[in-house]
């Protein structure tokens, strides 16, 4: 499985950009793994479109409004989508005013990090720890057991 981590608009910050790398080099462990950004929100899509077909990608759209998971519950779903053989999973962030409806409609599902607004910038890095926990969470790693 490929797990993308997109983010929408201008490129994040150092300090933000070098732990969104260190928990996708963790990541690495268990995925391939391809920290990217586009410059719109439509640059996106068209991209998202280029994708479509028979190996289409599950698109998870990071949204505030979106479905609210504990970690166990991202990693089963995540372990589900592995062993349906889905191959590439797409997670992005929003641009810095969030997505349009549009885009909302496009997603196969919008991933609420919790009910407090997060900068773009961090949310990119939030996602980025919570999707390598999933995988430790997978693999009976003790990461997620704090040990
Ligand atoms: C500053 S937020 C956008 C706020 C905008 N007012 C909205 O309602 O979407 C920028 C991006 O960060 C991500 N984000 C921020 N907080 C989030 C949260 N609690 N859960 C999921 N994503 C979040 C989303 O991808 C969002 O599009």
């Amino acid at each position: 499985m490929k797990v993308v981590l997109a983010a929408i608009g201008e490129r994040a910050r150092p300090a933000f950009e070098e732990l969104a790398k260190m928990y996708a080099g963790r990541m690495e462990a268990y995925a391939e793994v391809e920290v990217t950004g586009y410059r719109s929100e439509e640059a996106f899509l068209e991209a998202m479109e280029r994708q479509r077909g028979r190996t289409a990608p599950v698109v998870v759209l990071l949204d505030g409004r979106g479905r609210q998971m504990s970690s166990e519950q991202l990693a089963e779903w995540l372990g589900r989508q592995r062993d349906e053989g889905q191959q590439r999973m797409i997670f992005a962030v929003g641009p810095a005013n969030g997505w349009s409806d549009e885009a909302r409609k496009r997603a196969g599902a919008l991933l609420s990090l919790g009910s407090m607004t997060l900068a773009h910038e961090l949310a990119r890095v939030v996602l980025c720890e919570q999707v390598y926990r999933a995988f430790t969470i997978l693999a009976g790693h003790p990461y997620h057991r704090g040990s």
